[in-house]
């Protein structure tokens, strides 16, 4: 992490028990990796890990693979540093209610509910997250669909780690590229995608040691020239149809399979990621920055029902 501060917010005497003001939600996705929103942007909110489970159940809650928690970096006690370069900060999390470092169509989403909510409009701005401060470009709409512009993040650059890794789903197991895109990746090269399996638990690996806070896992196959599919399990969330840091990690693994590597050679290096739930276009440019360009949308708003955010002192984090 960026030099993150760790300290939290200290929780507000109204902020135990039942809540009494409605607290605001939009619902947005980006390739279908979707998150309950959650403006916040003078850091009232005192958002629990349960809380966050509960907003993504997709049974009991509103249902995500996590929350966007929209404050002001200024407010914010991880993100204050950042505050000269960037207004607002993602406070992401994750399904289960941990916290992430960074989250790709996160990002976008989050871009496209400022411009939704009036604080910005088409061409650039900066978002504070946990992985540093990203730069955006929002592209402008249509007539018919003026807030339907594809956004672009410039996500820093790749790590690549040399150390082996193999992982591991229903007894079949795969050597797996360690990368770092801010949080952790394993990516698998596959014969099929659907030899993962189900999904429905995390895949082992092995050495744990590598990634001792858990790791996100990609199986990947080529569908042709500088263009692939993949799948994803993500930590803390689960199968989720697409991640964007994911498709950063894809796209710069099968470049290194390739045998291209920007800085080297001078010349950018494009890939077409398709995920369950969309495209993304993955670009390693040659001083090793990534840009990745896709869709956001913005699909409901509403008010969290008080039930939700119902706490106890002695149960919720
Ligand atoms: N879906 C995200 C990644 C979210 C964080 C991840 N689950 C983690 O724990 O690292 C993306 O689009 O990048």
């Amino acid at each position: 992490m960026d030099g993150v501060s760790t300290a939290q917010p200290q929780r507000h005497p109204q902020q135990t028990g039942h809540r009494t003001a409605p607290v605001a939600f939009l619902k947005g996705h980006g390739t279908e990796n979707d998150f309950v929103i959650v403006p916040d942007p003078d850091n009232d909110l005192d958002l629990s890990p349960r809380d966050v489970a509960r907003l993504c159940d997709r049974r009991a809650g509103i249902g995500a693979d996590g929350v966007l928690h929209v404050v002001r970096s200024a407010a914010h006690p991880e993100a204050r540093r950042h505050a000269d370069r960037a207004e607002w900060f993602m406070d992401y999390r994750n399904a289960d209610g941990s916290v992430a470092e960074m989250c790709g169509n996160g990002v976008r989403v989050f871009a496209r509910y400022l411009q939704h909510a009036g604080h910005t409009g088409p061409g650039e701005l900066a978002v504070a997250t946990r992985g540093g401060v990203k730069k955006v470009h929002i592209a402008k709409g249509t007539a018919d669909d003026p807030d339907g512009g594809d956004i672009t993040v410039h996500m820093g650059r790749a790590l690549l780690p040399e150390k082996s890794v193999t992982v591991t789903v229903d007894g079949r197991s795969w050597p797996a590229r360690n990368v770092d895109m801010g949080n952790p990746h394993a990516v698998a090269f596959v014969d099929d995608l659907d030899h993962a399996g189900q999904l429905y638990a995390a895949p082992a690996y092995a050495p744990a040691a590598v990634y001792p806070h858990g790791v996100n896992v990609e199986f990947v196959v080529d569908r042709g020239d500088r263009h692939v599919a993949m799948r994803v399990h993500e930590r803390g969330s689960g199968e989720t149809r697409s991640c964007g840091t994911g498709a950063c990690a894809v796209a710069v693994a099968a470049a290194r399979r390739d045998g291209a590597d920007p800085s080297v050679t001078g010349l950018p290096v494009t890939y077409t990621v398709d995920l369950p739930g969309g495209r993304l276009v993955i670009t390693e440019r040659s001083d090793g920055e990534i840009e990745m360009t896709g869709p956001a949308v913005i699909v409901a708003e509403g008010h969290i029902g008080a039930a939700l955010l119902v706490r106890s002192e002695t149960t919720d984090g």
